[in-house]
């Protein structure tokens, strides 16, 4: 037995929801730049989850069942509010979508049926969790979900208790439908591992959000955010980066386990960057960025992944950095609870070997002899 380190190449399971051959992304078939330029977040929710794009009252059903399920017990956000407000936003988050399960009389009927509903009220209720957590920490009480609206929409409403510009809509919306879903990462991976254990659905999610809150994967994006923040002005950015390169230290929302010669997810997100950058009159951080690209993949032969172009789209859509990585799970729960239920839908545990590189022969020694 050889063990690969980090399961590199290694096929752990089939899957039909997402697939990257060739450094092409689609979404059961379809290529993310097809959905990104014409689809709308709740229609690759909807595609994920049952496999087909859905038609005009598929969607609408959809949209209102999304609507009906985004307001969270009262009981929770009183949890919420004894959290201490200075910790993780992603622990937060792995927190109340623990303690959400608790609330949910459903929630160890493991039926397909019941698990397909807790897969659409799981995806309504972290955005309104997301932004409550955001406004408790800020001392503010949270704002109650609108009806029919986007969930893009909804968020940002919820984060501010003002309508959203039709601009900032769109770009979380797109944002949204770019980080869905991404074939076995490690935070999907998780999340089907925990299940196939035949644990709950919530379970499966809460393993999920932990792994997605590590800086090697979706908490790259609020590392990014920092580097900026750090840098502060291009004519610092040259030596930073290079002190960074001369440390061996890595690069935050760069590289990637997949794909070699780019993310195919990057270029929406920088153009998105550079345009809202351009509304506002000020595209310093999109510049910034663009730049540290240039040396980066001139220095390193690394491009940008889906990490890093986001943080400054964040940034210009007035969000603060550690609401980042919770937008990235906000997302990303559609493509979880669809693995979930691939996993569930043909179950077998997951447990691979591990090579044994410890000590061999030992002969117990007691205690007052060693
Ligand atoms: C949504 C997402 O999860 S996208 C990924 C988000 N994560 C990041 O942006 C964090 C920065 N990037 C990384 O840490 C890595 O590229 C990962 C985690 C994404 C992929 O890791 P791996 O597939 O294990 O790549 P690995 O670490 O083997 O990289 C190969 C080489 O490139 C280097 N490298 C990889 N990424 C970077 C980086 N961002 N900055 C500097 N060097 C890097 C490694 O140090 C390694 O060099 P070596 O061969 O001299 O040791
Ligand atoms: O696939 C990965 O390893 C990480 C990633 O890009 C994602 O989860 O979107």
């Amino acid at each position: 037995m050889t063990a690969t380190k980090g399961l590199e190449g290694i096929v752990a399971t089939t899957s039909s929801i997402s697939s990257i051959v060739d450094g092409v992304l689609t979404y059961r078939g379809y290529d993310i730049d097809d959905l990104a330029s014409n689809a709308c977040f709740e229609e690759v929710a909807y595609l994920l989850w049952f496999g087909k794009l859905p038609n005009r009252i598929e969607l609408d059903n959809l949209k209102q069942k999304l609507s009906e399920y985004a307001p969270i017990p009262d009981a929770l956000i009183s949890q919420i509010k004894l959290y201490p407000k200075k910790q993780n936003t992603m622990a937060a988050l792995r927190s109340a979508i623990s303690a959400l399960a608790l609330y949910d009389e459903n929630a160890e009927d493991d039926s397909q049926e019941a698990n397909e509903i807790k897969a659409v009220k799981l995806q309504a209720q972290l955005p309104t969790i997301v932004a409550a957590i955001a406004r408790i920490r800020e001392g503010n009480e949270p704002v109650a979900p609108k009806q029919g609206v986007s969930i893009a929409e909804n968020f940002l409403y919820m984060l501010t208790g003002e309508e959203p510009s039709e601009t900032s809509v769109k770009a979380l919306d797109q944002a949204l439908v770019l980080h869905a879903d991404h074939e076995l990462n490690a935070s999907t991976f998780a999340g089907r591992v925990t299940v196939a254990t035949l644990s709950d659905i919530y379970s499966g999610v809460t393993s999920a959000i932990g792994a997605l809150k590590g800086p090697l994967h979706g908490g790259a994006n609020e590392a990014v955010m920092k580097m900026l923040s750090e840098i502060g002005s291009v004519d610092k950015l040259e030596s930073y980066i290079q002190d960074k390169l001369d440390n061996r230290e890595k690069i935050m929302g760069f590289g990637h386990r997949v794909y070699k010669n780019g993310d195919p997810r990057a270029k929406h997100l920088q153009k998105m960057s550079l345009e809202l950058g351009e509304q506002k009159g000020n595209t310093d951080l999109y510049e910034m960025s663009v730049q540290i690209e240039e040396l980066i993949t001139s220095q390193k032969g690394l491009k940008p992944n889906v990490d890093f172009y986001s943080a400054s789209v964040y940034t210009q859509l007035g969000i603060n950095r550690e609401l980042f990585t919770p937008i990235f799970a906000i997302s990303r729960v559609s493509g979880w609870t669809a693995h979930i239920l691939e996993q569930l839908s043909d179950n077998r545990i997951i447990r691979p070997r591990a090579e044994y590189t410890g000590p061999t022969n030992q002969k117990y020694i007691p205690i007052e002899r060693r």
